[in-house]
C-alpha cells in the first residue's frame, strides 16, 4: 500500500470509532467512503507499482487452457518436429507480434515484424539475458562433482560474463583463424576424399548429412582440442558414432523438454533420462578425449596455431577446471549440428542455381591450398552463403529476457518478457526482401529493394552471439570452394526439413556430386 494510502485510512478507521454518535442517521456514509478510500488506495497502489511487473496488454494469440496454457498446440494440431511450420502458420493466424502462453502461465511474445526484430535486437544490454534451456539447467546443477555452472551457452549475468570473457578471445581472433586455415585447409581435403570414397559412379551420395556431421566434429574438435581425431577415417570408430548420436539426443531431448509436457520437472521421466544419458555420454567422451589432447600436446612443440585455444583455456587460471571441461563440452555440442546443417542447405539451395555455382568456380584458382585472400576475392561464395542463411538459417529465431520495458506493434511489453525473435520467418516476408521465397545470391552482389539485410543474423546479436561465427564463416566458405572446384551438386526433389530444436535436414540425404 502506497504511503498516503495507509495514511488516509488510519485517519479515518481512528476517526471513526473516536467520534460520539451523530444526531443525523449518516449510517450509510461511512461505508460509502470506506469504499471510496479503498478504490483510492487500489488505485494510488496500482499506479505505484513498478512498470516491471505489468502484465503485457493483451496480445493475439491462440487461446490459453488452464495450466497447460497454449502448450496444447504442439500436442495436437502442430508436430514437435515441425515447429517452422507451426509458427509460420501461428503468424498467420495471429500476425506479426502474438503471444503465447507457458504452462505456469508466463507469456512467451513471438515476433516477425521488422521494426519491433530490430528494436529488441539492438538493445545494447551489457549482459544480455538468453532464456536457459532448463533441462540443462536441472541436470547440471544436479552435478556439482562435474560442474561449476550451468556453463557458457546456459549461464547468465557476472558469470556468464566471467565465462564469455575468459573462454571466447582466442575463437573469435582473426589471428587465431589465420593460424588455424593451414589445418582447416587439411581438414577439408580430407572431407573431400571421404566424400570421394563414398560417392557412387553417378555421384550420388547417401547419408550426406552423417559425413558433414563427421566434418562438423573433425573441424570444431579440432579447433577446440587443437589436434585431428580421426573422424574423416574411411570407417568410424563407435567412439566417434556414439558421440555424434548422442549430441542428435541431446538436442531433441531439449526440444522436447520444452515443447513437450514439463512432467520431467517432476519425475524421472524416459525424455529426462535419455538426456541424462546424452549429456554423460557426451561428457565421457570428451574427457576422454580432453586428456588423450592433454597428453599428445604434453610432449609437441607448443607453437602450433591449431592448439592455440585448447593450451590457453587450459592454462587460464581465472577459471575452473570443471568449467573448461564444461565449455569444450558446450563448444562442440554447439559446434557441430549447426555447422553440419549449414552445410547441407548450402548445398541443396545451390543445387537448384548451376550458374552461381560455374560462377563460384570460376572465381577460384584451379588447384593448391586456398588462401584467405583468396577467399575473400570470391564475392560469389560469400553471397552464396549470406542467402542460404537467410533463406534457411538452422538457427531460425533468438531467445532473449526483455531488460526494459517495450512498445512493440503498440502493445507494451513490460521487462521480462520472454521474447522470441524470429529472424528467419522476418526473412521470407516480402516487405522484407525482394522475391524473399527464392534463392536469389545475387542480392548481396546487386541490392534490389527491399533488403532489410539487418535481419540475417543466422549466429545471432549483441554480446551473446555465436563465438563460433568467424571460424564458421571461413570453414563454409573453405568447403565450398573446394567442392565447387571439383564438383558440381545437384539435388532431386525438395528436402525435408524438421525441427531439431534446430532446423536440421531429415536424414537420410543423398545428393549428387558430379564432375564438371
Ligand atoms: C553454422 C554454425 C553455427 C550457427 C548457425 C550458430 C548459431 C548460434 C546462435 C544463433 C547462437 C545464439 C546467439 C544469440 O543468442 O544471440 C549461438 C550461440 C553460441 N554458439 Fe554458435 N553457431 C554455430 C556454430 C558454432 C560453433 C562452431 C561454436 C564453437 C566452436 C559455437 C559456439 C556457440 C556458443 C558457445 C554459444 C553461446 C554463446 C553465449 O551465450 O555467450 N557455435 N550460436
Amino acid at each position: 500500500m502506497s504511503l498516503p494510502g495507509v495514511f488516509l485510512f488510519s485517519h479515518y478507521v481512528e476517526s471513526f470509532w473516536s467520534t460520539p454518535p451523530p444526531l443525523v442517521d449518516w449510517s450509510g456514509v461511512p461505508t460509502l467512503v470506506l469504499v471510496l478510500v479503498a478504490v483510492v488506495m487500489a488505485a494510488t497502489a496500482l499506479l505505484a507499482r513498478s512498470p516491471d511487473t505489468k502484465r503485457p496488454t493483451r496480445l493475439p494469440g491462440p487461446p490459453a487452457l488452464p495450466l497447460l496454457g497454449t502448450r496444447w498446440l504442439f500436442w495436437s494440431r502442430y508436430k514437435m518436429n515441425k515447429l517452422h511450420e507451426a509458427y509460420e502458420d501461428m503468424f498467420r493466424r495471429y500476425g506479426p507480434v502474438f503471444a503465447e502462453t507457458m504452462p505456469g502461465g508466463a507469456t512467451v511474445v513471438s515476433i516477425a515484424e521488422r521494426a519491433a526484430l530490430e528494436a529488441v535486437l539492438r538493445t545494447p544490454a551489457r549482459r544480455p539475458y538468453r532464456p536457459p534451456t532448463e533441462i540443462v539447467q536441472v541436470y547440471r546443477r544436479s552435478r556439482p562433482d562435474r560442474y561449476a555452472s550451468t556453463g557458457l551457452v546456459n549461464e547468465q549475468g557476472e558469470k556468464w560474463f566471467h565465462l564469455r570473457r575468459h573462454l571466447t578471445s582466442e575463437l573469435t581472433s582473426p589471428h587465431t583463424m589465420q593460424g588455424f586455415l593451414p589445418e582447416l585447409n587439411s581438414i577439408c581435403d580430407d572431407f573431400l576424399n571421404l566424400l570421394q570414397s563414398c560417392r557412387r559412379p553417378d555421384g550420388t551420395v547417401y547419408g550426406f548429412e552423417q559425413l558433414t556431421n563427421r566434418m562438423g566434429l573433425e573441424s570444431v574438435c579440432g579447433l577446440m582440442l587443437g589436434t585431428r581425431l580421426g573422424f574423416l577415417e574411411r570407417w568410424m570408430s563407435g567412439r566417434v558414432a556414439a558421440l555424434a548420436s548422442a549430441v542428435k539426443a541431446h538436442f531433441r531431448a531439449q526440444r522436447d523438454s520444452y515443447y513437450g509436457a514439463p512432467i520431467w520437472k517432476f519425475a524421472p521421466t524416459s525424455l529426462y533420462k535419455t538426456f541424462v544419458r546424452s549429456e554423460e555420454t557426451i561428457h565421457t567422451i570428451i574427457s576422454e578425449l580432453m586428456d588423450e589432447a592433454m597428453s599428445r600436446t604434453a610432449g609437441a612443440a607448443q607453437d602450433d596455431g591449431m592448439r592455440e585455444i585448447f593450451l590457453n583455456i587450459l592454462a587460464n587460471p581465472e577459471l575452473d577446471m570443471r568449467d573448461k571441461k564444461a565449455a569444450v563440452i558446450d563448444f562442440i555440442t554447439a559446434g557441430i549440428e549447426t555447422l553440419a546443417n549449414s552445410l547441407v542447405f548450402l548445398l541443396y539451395l545451390l543445387s537448384g542455381r548451376p550458374d552461381w555455382q560455374q560462377k563460384i568456380r570460376s572465381e577460384l584458382p584451379s588447384c593448391g591450398e586456398l588462401r584467405v585472400e583468396e577467399l575473400a576475392a570470391a564475392s560469389s561464395i560469400r553471397a552464396a552463403t549470406n542467402e542460404a542463411f537467410r533463406l534457411l538459417p538452422t538457427a531460425p529465431f533468438l531467445a532473449r529476457l526483455l531488460e526494459a520495458p517495450m512498445t512493440i506493434a503498440g502493445h507494451r511489453l513490460p521487462t521480462g518478457t520472454f521474447v522470441l525473435a524470429h529472424t528467419g520467418a522476418a526473412c521470407r516476408r516480402e516487405e522484407n526482401f525482394w522475391r524473399a521465397h527464392e534463392y536469389l545470391p545475387e542480392r548481396w552482389t546487386h541490392v534490389r529493394e527491399p533488403h532489410a539485410a539487418a535481419l540475417v543474423a543466422p549466429f545471432g546479436r549483441g554480446r551473446r552471439m555465436c563465438p563460433g561465427k568467424r571460424f564458421v564463416e571461413l570453414e563454409l566458405h573453405l568447403i565450398l570452394a573446394k567442392i565447387m572446384r571439383q564438383w558440381r551438386v545437384e539435388f532431386d526433389g525438395e528436402l525435408d526439413i524438421q525441427f531439431d530444436f534446430l532446423l536440421s535436414p531429415k536424414s537420410p540425404v543423398s545428393l549428387r556430386l558430379v564432375e564438371w
